[in-house]
């Protein structure tokens, strides 16, 4: 049964989610039953106190990891009733990754890592998007080197290219600015609004940055496993506030 209706238009959605980790006395409920839907075009930051099941969230939604229950939409498919074989292939081909580590592959240059998504799943590299990428992100010149010759900030714009070269359904980005300094921070995060704008891309962050948040168009704010609240147009003021309550309420 549902407990909230969810825009069936949305690039991806939880529908009544629940994930259970471990089982008896010490199964942990990291997910209760969230109802969230995430609509295209838009730039969304999940935000919640540390354990609120943010990243558990986004695994299901990324078909990382599997729900307990409920659905795990994205478009038409639910990635709860799919093969692994088929997962792998979603994941390469319908959606983009930005972690807090970056994740390039040590040994390929940056223009490697960043087509090589699209070269796994048979398909030639757009050139215009590529051009557009590289030069957009300013990494034109550092194409032929490997991650360990850049700097955190270069390696995530490589990832970044890398995200949404295959122009996928949805970008997950998982504390994308936890590991650069403030500004290279907020060139990632104005890239990413910006990609919302000019590109129409859909984007989903974790995030514990009220900063970060901001840059986004809509908060949707976890707690204990359920969705605890939601804000439009968020800036600092308004994140941080919210953030206090959460933690007030608990
Ligand atoms: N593999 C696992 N096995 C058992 N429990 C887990 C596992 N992964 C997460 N949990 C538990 O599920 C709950 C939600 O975790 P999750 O990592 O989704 O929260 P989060 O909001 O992303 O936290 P943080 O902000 O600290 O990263 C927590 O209680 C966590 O301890």
């Amino acid at each position: 049964m549902l407990t909230q209706s969810v825009d069936t238009l949305a690039a991806v959605a939880a529908v009544d989610l629940v994930k259970v980790y471990g089982s008896g006395d010490t199964a942990v409920r990291a997910l209760d039953g969230v109802t969230v839907g995430f609509a295209r075009a838009q730039f969304t930051a999940i935000m919640g106190p540390s354990g609120s099941g943010k990243s558990t969230l986004m695994h299901c939604l990324a078909g990382l990891d599997t729900a307990t229950s409920g659905q795990a939409l994205l478009g038409g498919t639910d990635l709860t009733k799919q093969s692994d074989k088929v997962l792998t292939k979603v994941r390469r081909e319908r959606i983009g990754f930005v972690f807090q580590a970056f994740n390039l592959l040590p040994q390929l240059t940056a223009a490697q890592n960043i087509t090589l998504p699209l070269e796994l799943s048979g398909r030639k590299p757009d050139a215009h998007l590529y051009a557009h990428l590289t030069e957009t992100l300013g990494i034109v010149g550092r194409l032929d080197h490997r991650p360990g010759e850049l700097s955190g900030g270069q390696q995530q714009r490589v990832a970044l290219a890398r995200a949404l070269m295959s122009r996928p359904e949805v970008v997950f980005a998982d504390e994308p600015t936890g590991n650069l300094d403030s500004r290279s921070g907020a060139e990632v995060l104005l890239f990413l609004r910006n990609s919302v704008r000019e590109l129409g891309q859909t984007i989903v962050m974790v995030t514990h940055d009220p900063g970060a948040a901001a840059y986004a168009d809509r908060v949707v704010l976890l707690a204990d496993g359920r969705v605890a609240g939601e804000l439009d147009r968020p800036d600092i003021a308004s994140v941080t506030d919210a953030l206090q309550s959460l933690a007030v309420a608990r």
